[in-house]
């Protein structure tokens, strides 16, 4: 920490006293037909600080859905910051300015979204899905994922059948879908008997959802 950050308690913007995410321990693993993953746990500097960031400022939201003829609510709340929104902790910022500029000759575009899902507890889940609204769904994109708060597992699956692989996503770690992974690959985060509280950061290229 640099002497004027400490002193003023503010972001030292520019500088080099502030940890920058790196990427000299993102193992890569291969899934089929293109997808992979690339994993770094403890990956973001300051997790504590935008955990707790995270939970106080977010404007989270309780969605609803319909499910057959009736309404229930989605098990975890949500909040996008679209393309341009300030990000509620300068450490996120710096985080996806570092994606970009590492995925960059493979991606050949910068993560300019963030979507963000509170999991209060282990009944808060996401069932299997790819994100294909957008892009996905036809091309090979990125979604970067950070991981805060209590662990939870991510589940991947191949869509066309087969075991499913999970990955135990801990406090401040980084998990990247990759290639084909949204179309070729669904994955969830399933409930469990018991775990707090848990904050999922994903970066998105334009149109990926
Ligand atoms: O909670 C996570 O890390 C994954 C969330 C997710 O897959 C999504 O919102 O599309
Ligand atoms: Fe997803």
């Amino acid at each position: 920490m640099d002497f004027q950050g400490s002193l003023f308690g503010a972001p030292s913007f520019g500088t080099a006293s502030v940890d920058a995410p790196t990427f000299d321990r993102v193992v890569r693993r291969e899934l089929t037909r293109g997808a992979w993953v690339d994993i770094c746990p403890a990956w973001l500097p300051e997790a504590d600080d935008v955990f707790a960031a995270m939970v106080q400022d977010v404007p989270w939201r309780a969605e609803r859905r319909q499910m057959y003829d009736r309404e229930v609510a989605v098990p975890r709340l949500l909040h996008t910051y679209g393309v341009g929104e300030p990000l509620p902790h300068p450490a996120l910022a710096r985080a996806r300015g570092a994606l970009s500029a590492h995925y960059r000759p493979e991606l050949g575009e910068p993560f300019v979204t963030a979507g963000c899902c509170y999991y209060r507890d282990g009944r808060d889940s996401v069932a299997w899905h790819g994100d294909t609204i957008g892009r996905g769904k036809t091309q090979d994109t990125m979604v970067a994922i950070v991981s805060l708060g209590d662990p939870r597992r991510l589940a991947l699956r191949p869509r066309i059948g087969g075991p499913s692989i999970s990955i135990e996503m801990g406090h401040g770690d980084l998990l990247v879908m990759g290639g084909s992974c949204q179309r070729t690959w669904e994955h969830a985060v399933p409930k469990v008997a018991h775990a707090g509280p848990r904050v999922s950061v994903q970066f998105r290229p334009l149109n990926v959802f």
